[in-house]
């Protein structure tokens, strides 16, 4: 128990890992941007990954579901990460597949410029998905997942830009909960919404780990103690600690942390 506590980035859990990140160092060209990161992340809980502007917390959250390839100079400088005990990296994993599988909602909504069931419907048409009857019971799924349905079930047919901005990102919500994803990446989803439009993705959030494994990158200090289980502190690409969001906040080990959810610094 004594070692386990030494160890900053070890954390006790009742639920199996489904993420492994292993000694993993990433380089932007010669910029060093990750170095020697070696955390897990379980099954239906949601883990914060917080940190001052640069220390890499994006970086990491995009190199799960390697979004990262789409980087020229971008590289792994050592180790590696296991989704499901299987390297994503390896040269056999298919990255389509892999994004399916983890899912990604970005900062700033995206909706395409198509109607609200459109936007659902995508992703499986482009799997050769046209059923009628298939789509419209997806949509419902997703649009009642994002806990979006009673807003927009009578105009299903409207174009999704014109729906305020909450409802967007709830419908980028939805639109990654399509193809089935065990895993949701979400890079800083709420900041470009007001507080109500927060409130209610975040309420999401703690429903969706119901059945997701959610990670999170967020500024907001009470957003990560209000959602997450567990909490990751970067500082210059490296991980400082990673524990049990209370712990991390009522109680770190590591003076940074301390430092930095306090306010004193980032
Ligand atoms: N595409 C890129 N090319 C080159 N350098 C990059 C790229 N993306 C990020 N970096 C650099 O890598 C480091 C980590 O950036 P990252 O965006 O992961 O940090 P962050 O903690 O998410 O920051 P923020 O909170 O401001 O979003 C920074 O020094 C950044 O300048």
């Amino acid at each position: 128990m004594k070692e386990q506590e030494s160890d900053a980035a070890t954390v006790d859990t009742a639920k199996p890992s489904v993420i492994e990140v292993n000694d993993f160092s990433f380089a932007y060209g010669e910029k060093q941007a990750l170095f020697n990161i070696d955390m897990s992340m379980n099954e239906k809980e949601v883990t914060a990954f917080i940190g001052p502007s640069g220390c890499g917390k994006s970086t990491l959250l995009r190199c799960l579901n390697r979004m990262n390839d789409l980087v020229p100079i971008a590289k792994i400088t050592s180790g590696n990460i296991e989704i499901g005990g299987v390297d994503i990296n390896h040269q056999d994993v298919d990255v389509i597949e892999l994004r399916k599988r983890v899912g990604m909602v970005f900062q700033k909504s995206n909706p395409f410029p198509k109607s609200i069931y459109e936007n659902i419907a995508y992703g499986l048409r482009i799997q050769g998905i046209n059923k009628r009857s298939r789509l419209d019971e997806v949509v419902e799924r997703c649009l009642r997942g994002a806990a979006l349905w009673s807003e927009v079930k009578d105009r299903l047919n409207d174009s999704a830009l014109g729906m305020s901005g909450g409802q967007q990102q709830r419908l980028c919500i939805a639109r990654a909960l399509a193809v089935e994803p065990d895993i949701l990446l979400m890079d800083e989803p709420c900041s470009a919404l007001d507080p109500i439009a927060t409130a209610k993705v975040e309420e999401l959030i703690s429903e969706l780990k119901e059945q997701y494994t959610i990670v999170i990158v967020t500024h907001n200090m009470q957003q990560a103690t209000r959602v997450s289980d567990k909490t990751a502190f970067f500082y210059l690409g490296k991980l400082i600690e990673y524990d049990m969001t209370e712990k991390i906040f009522m109680n770190p080990k590591e003076e940074q942390t301390e430092a930095y959810v306090s306010g004193r610094f980032g």
